[in-house]
């Protein structure tokens, strides 16, 4: 484990490399590395707020950098032309914490739907794909139910079969976790494992749940302050001595980042300009 130094892997699926993000005003990434290794699975950890959405949607490319490469199999994000955009795109797919998915269509026209949006498929060929998805995320059988008839965590699989069903070679989860029972946090958080050794895709997971986490990745970045803050196997950055990694995996209220919000001077904002005596 390090801290502050990100691996330079020579097979990462996707380097940042100088990354610097400004929204609002606000410094998101002040020349941010890292490196997403081919085939593994990287947790993506760090304060509310800290970016970890925004990383997504740089990789992407949603959102363009004030400055940096976000290379994702070699290509430039922010300076691909449309349609080779696209084409990245996709090759990526998406997991989000509130599933996304279109309730007037049956669980299996919503994994089928990425199919019949951009490819003319025979529709035999469409029902053997979208029911392996189906059967690789547990649930062919409930290929016929409504997405209302789907408890969050049936859902949120069906979500991961639509993901997979044009075969990503990089998945995003974004908060894959939130608001599961334990049964239902362990089917995921074991298709996000399988899944990922199974059809040989890279993974990039956003979560703040650390036992998750460590169960599920094999490397993880914290990233604060618009830097990686620390990295490593889950187990050794636990342990890490930085201030931030004592916070964040302490779950310390007070430190790097602060209890108070940055506001005027207490006294000033109290009526007494000079302070009070
Ligand atoms: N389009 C935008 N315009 C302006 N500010 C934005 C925009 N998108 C995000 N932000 C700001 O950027 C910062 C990072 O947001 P982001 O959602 O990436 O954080 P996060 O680490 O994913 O947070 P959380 O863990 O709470 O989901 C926040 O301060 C957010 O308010």
């Amino acid at each position: 484990m390090t801290d502050a130094k990100p691996t330079q892997s020579a097979d990462a699926l996707v380097q940042v490399r100088g990354l610097s993000t400004v929204l609002n005003g606000k410094t998101i990434f002040d020349r941010l590395d890292l490196d997403i290794p081919r085939g593994k699975i990287t947790a993506i950890m760090g304060p509310s707020g800290t970016g970890k959405t925004t990383l997504l949607r740089h990789i992407t490319g949603q959102l363009m950098p004030d400055a940096g490469e976000i290379r994702v199999d070699g290509r430039n994000v922010p300076a691909l032309p449309r349609d080779q955009l696209f084409d990245l795109r996709e090759k990526i797919g998406y997991l989000f914490q509130n599933s996304a998915l279109l309730t007037d269509f049956s669980v299996f026209e919503n994994v089928a739907f990425p199919l019949r949006q951009h490819l003319r498929l025979p529709e035999e060929v469409v029902r053997n794909v979208v029911l392996t998805k189906l059967q690789a995320v547990g649930l062919r059988g409930a290929a016929e139910l409504m997405p209302s008839e789907l408890s969050g965590g049936m859902a949120r699989r069906v979500a991961l079969a639509r993901a997979i069903v044009r075969d990503p070679m990089l998945i995003l989860y974004d908060e894959p976790f939130v608001g599961l029972d334990p049964i239902a946090l362990n089917q995921i958080l074991k298709l996000i494992r399988t899944l990922n050794d199974t059809l040989g895709i890279t993974s990039i997971l956003v979560a703040h749940e650390f036992a998750a986490v460590s169960r599920a990745a094999d490397q993880v970045y914290l990233i604060a302050g618009g830097k990686v803050a620390a990295q490593g196997v889950p187990a050794e950055l636990a342990r890490g001595e930085s201030p931030w990694t004592k916070q964040f995996f302490g779950g310390e209220a007070d430190g790097p980042v602060p209890f108070q919000y940055p506001a005027r001077d207490y006294a000033a904002d109290l009526g007494f300009p000079e302070g009070p005596r």
